[in-house]
């Protein structure tokens, strides 16, 4: 088997901000702003507590001129923060939200224009989580911890370096007694959150995956007997959350000897202040600064603490989310990796399999170097037993695989080259199981490249026999459709005029009439033949009706090309 990018349950965690950073390229000058109101913001906070300072040694001092004008001061100043800081709060939070909805619009179009093979590759639930559950987390973070985290920081460095300009040995023994304890009990957190987070991120989408896959089957599991086997799965997933859950519980508590910590340093900076002021090395001003800074950098260090546990499950959600999109193929700069258009991509071409070979998983393979031409205007008819290789093969003409060995060529070009545009222009796939979009008929007619007029659409709809049929829907072209709206076959008919709609060179049908009764698949077929002009038609049929209709049958699993009557 071909290699296929599979996502692993624990993300790459390596240089995730370097891999986030196209993403961030568009906002540069939004950031750099948000960084700047967050600085003087910052500033601001720390000059309110050096400004009540000199309020008490103007008290202190008996000087009431200077008394009243200090107030004053004070007052603007923590008018200034307030503003400052709600306006750095907004700004930091606005460029998040618009950083996220980038990255969502680029993840969405990376998933939904991902190749099927990596799609089967993974459980619908895992995807979908990655997809919404992820981004939510970001958004919250985005909107919440972020901003907090960065004023914390903020506030505690420039808190420092005030300190450290009144009383430099006031301050390194405050750092001396304080910072390696707290390194040391952050550090141990953060060598634990890492794996802690991921694997409450895996446990949780494990859990979301089997509700996902096995709602559509309750039926099955109900009349089979099967619900207690379910819930005996169900129940291993969920005890695989509770464990996760705990080991997150438990990493987070770690964080709580802070606590402890920061009683013990202002107790000793209580101390050490009223000897200070004792022998006159500090005024009673300034000690009132150094136990108010204190309280707030060492509450501020908490705050940073508690919130890098929330930094580090946005940081694994961040990778697992970049892990996806890297994983579908799609560069950062939008759009699928190594798509090109090319110029003069025949409206009318071979389409042409040499020595193809196609395998899933490990075992044997499906597709064993099947060589075969369709040209334009040919009706080859793919038949076989269930299971033989046939809807595989269909996939492989489609170029919705791309082959183990051989090559799959359209007017010359690989089909791996083409951009899905340009191929979905030349070759379309009409599957079994056809879904519709949320909108209506006529919106989901027209999901075609070129966007067909109503004009257009009803002559299709003409040619193919089935304008009486959208006659008889309630709103017309305008009934409103969802994903599993109208019967199989209404579905399927709605699939067949989209794909004739399109206009390709190429047009394969996947039992695409399987669930239409033999009148209207007789119908169709024949408006098909009609239509078809010089289009190349490839029919995966059981039914002898349409194996009879044929040009040449290809049987499957042999691979054998051979003629057929008209
Ligand atoms: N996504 C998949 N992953 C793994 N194996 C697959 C996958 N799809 C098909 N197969 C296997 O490949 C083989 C060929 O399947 P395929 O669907 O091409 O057969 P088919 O001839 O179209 O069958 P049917 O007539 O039932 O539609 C089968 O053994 C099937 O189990």
């Amino acid at each position: 088997m071909a290699d296929q990018p599979v996502l692993g349950e624990l993300p790459d965690q390596r240089a995730v901000f370097r891999r986030a950073a196209p993403w961030l390229r568009g906002h540069r000058v939004a950031l750099a702003a948000a960084v700047v109101l967050n600085l003087a913001g910052a500033a601001l906070a720390v000059g309110v507590t050096a400004a009540i300072g000199r309020v008490v040694d103007a008290a202190d001092d008996g000087d009431r001129e200077a008394l009243v004008g200090r107030v004053l001061l004070l007052l603007v100043a923590v008018a200034a923060t307030g503003v400052l800081t709600w306006a750095s709060r907004y700004w930091l939070i606005r460029v998040g939200e618009r950083v996220l909805a980038g990255l969502r619009e680029h993840a969405t179009a990376a998933v939904g224009g991902a190749p099927l093979r990596f799609v089967e590759a993974h459980r619908g639930g895992e995807l979908l989580r990655r997809l919404t559950g992820e981004l939510d987390g970001l958004a919250r973070f985005a909107g919440g911890t972020l901003p907090d985290l960065v004023a914390a920081a903020l506030v505690l460095v420039f808190t420092v370096v005030m300190l450290a300009l009144y009383s430099w040995p006031l301050t390194l023994a405050l750092l001396i007694g304080f910072l390696p304890p707290a390194v040391l009990i952050v550090r141990r957190f953060q060598r634990r959150a890492g794996d802690a987070y991921a694997g409450v991120a895996a446990a949780e989408t494990a859990v979301a995956a089997r509700f996902a896959e096995s709602l559509p089957a309750r039926e099955q599991l109900r009349i089979s007997g099967a619900v207690p086997r379910w819930l005996k799965r169900f129940r291993a997933d969920n005890d695989r959350l509770r464990a996760a859950r705990e080991r997150e519980v438990v990493t987070e508590l770690t964080l709580n000897l802070l606590t402890l910590l920061q009683a013990g340093c202002v107790a000793g900076l209580l101390v050490l202040s009223a000897l200070f002021v004792g022998y006159g090395r500090l005024s009673v001003g300034v000690a009132v600064v150094f136990v108010l800074a204190t309280r707030d950098i060492l509450g501020r260090f908490e705050d940073l603490a508690a919130s890098l546990g929330e930094a580090r499950s946005a940081h694994v959600r961040l990778a697992r989310l970049l892990d996806l999109v890297r994983a579908t193929g799609a560069s950062p700069a939008g759009g699928v990796a190594g798509g090109v258009d090319p110029v003069g991509l025949p409206a009318r071409g071979r389409l042409v399999l040499t020595g193809v070979g196609f395998t899933y998983g490990p075992g044997a393979p499906v597709v064993d170097g099947l060589s075969l031409t369709v040209a334009p205007g040919e009706r080859l008819v793919v038949v076989g037993p269930t299971g033989a290789g046939k809807s595989t093969v269909g996939k492989l003409l489609a170029g919705l695989y791309p082959p183990d060995r051989g090559t799959v060529t359209y007017g010359g070009h690989e089909l791996t080259a083409l951009t899905a545009r340009s191929l979905r222009s030349r070759i379309v796939l009409v599957p079994q199981e056809v879904t519709l979009v949320a909108g209506t008929l006529g919106e989901n007619l027209a999901m075609v490249a070129g966007r067909p007029g109503p004009d257009r659409v009803a002559e299709v709809l003409d040619t193919l026999g089935l304008s009486g049929w959208v006659a008889s829907l309630p709103g017309g072209l305008g009934t409103p459709l969802e994903a599993d709206s109208l019967s199989t076959g209404e579905r399927q008919l709605v699939a067949i005029a989209r794909a004739v709609l399109a206009d390709p060179a190429v047009l394969v049908l996947d039992e695409a009439t399987a669930g239409v009764d033999r009148e209207t698949a007789a119908r169709i077929e024949d408006a098909l033949s009609a239509a078809a002009g010089d289009r190349a038609l490839v029919v995966i049929a059981h039914r002898a009706e349409t194996v009879a209709r044929g040009h040449r049958v290809l049987t499957m699993p042999e691979g054998t090309v051979g003629g057929v009557r008209r």
